[in-house]
């Protein structure tokens, strides 16, 4: 088994998927969180400046999405049709571009304040909200999001809309409620129930 070493910063952010893959394959590794005050030297010894970053026995692989997929694989959550495969990336993309969207109104504005509020009536209304309505839709007729059995898809799901840091409430939730009962079917699964009460609370 390969040593593992993930460096994000103390946030959910890019990196939660992957750690929700790495505690449903009961894989080890290391969770490095780096201080905002030693990003810039630490940044330094990271190829691209950019994290999430996986060391592999020493060796760094780049991008949050090809990072979650490797791991994805290794822990059979990727399936072996290339198409089923390919409709698994497209959600995880698709998680991947509302993630970017919802940043973008986070931080947008001069105030906290102007970021909630931007998330609140822009984002989640706009971006957040069709994309629900669409897997509210396509989760009240099957029982994984593709393939008959779980895959990433369903951790990227359960691990992006199931977060109240990320702006989902479970009021708004209500509104979708096929969504809500497959998030909480995920955050259930014995070894994410053990990593979820573990994990190091985060504001985002
Ligand atoms: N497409 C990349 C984006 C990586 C990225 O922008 N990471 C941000 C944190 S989410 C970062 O490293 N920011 C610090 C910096 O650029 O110095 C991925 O998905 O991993």
């Amino acid at each position: 088994m390969p040593e593992y070493k993930l460096v994000y910063f103390n946030a959910k952010g890019r990196a939660e998927l992957t750690r929700w893959i790495l505690a449903y394959g009961g894989t080890a590794y290391t969770d490095e969180r780096v201080e905002l005050e030693n990003w810039p030297e630490r940044k330094k010894t990271i190829m691209t400046g950019k994290v999430p970053m996986l060391e592999i026995d020493g060796k760094q692989l780049p991008q949050s999405l090809a990072i979650a997929r490797y791991v994805a694989k290794k822990a059979g959550l990727v399936p072996e049709d290339a198409l089923r495969a390919a409709y698994c990336d497209a959600l995880v993309d698709t998680v991947s571009d509302l993630i970017t969207e919802g940043h973008k109104a986070k931080t947008s504005g001069k105030s906290e304040e102007d970021g909630k509020k931007a998330v609140r009536e822009e984002f989640i209304p706009n971006h957040a909200e069709p994309v629900m309505e669409r897997l509210n839709k396509h989760l009240g007729e099957k029982e994984w999001y593709t393939s008959g059995k779980i895959t990433w898809a369903d951790l990227s799901i359960a691990s992006y809309f199931g977060e109240e840091t990320n702006g989902f409430s479970s009021k708004l939730l209500d509104k979708y409620p096929a969504l809500k009962a497959h998030i909480q079917k995920v955050r259930n699964l014995p070894k994410i129930k053990e990593w979820l009460a573990k994990r190091p609370v985060t504001s985002m």
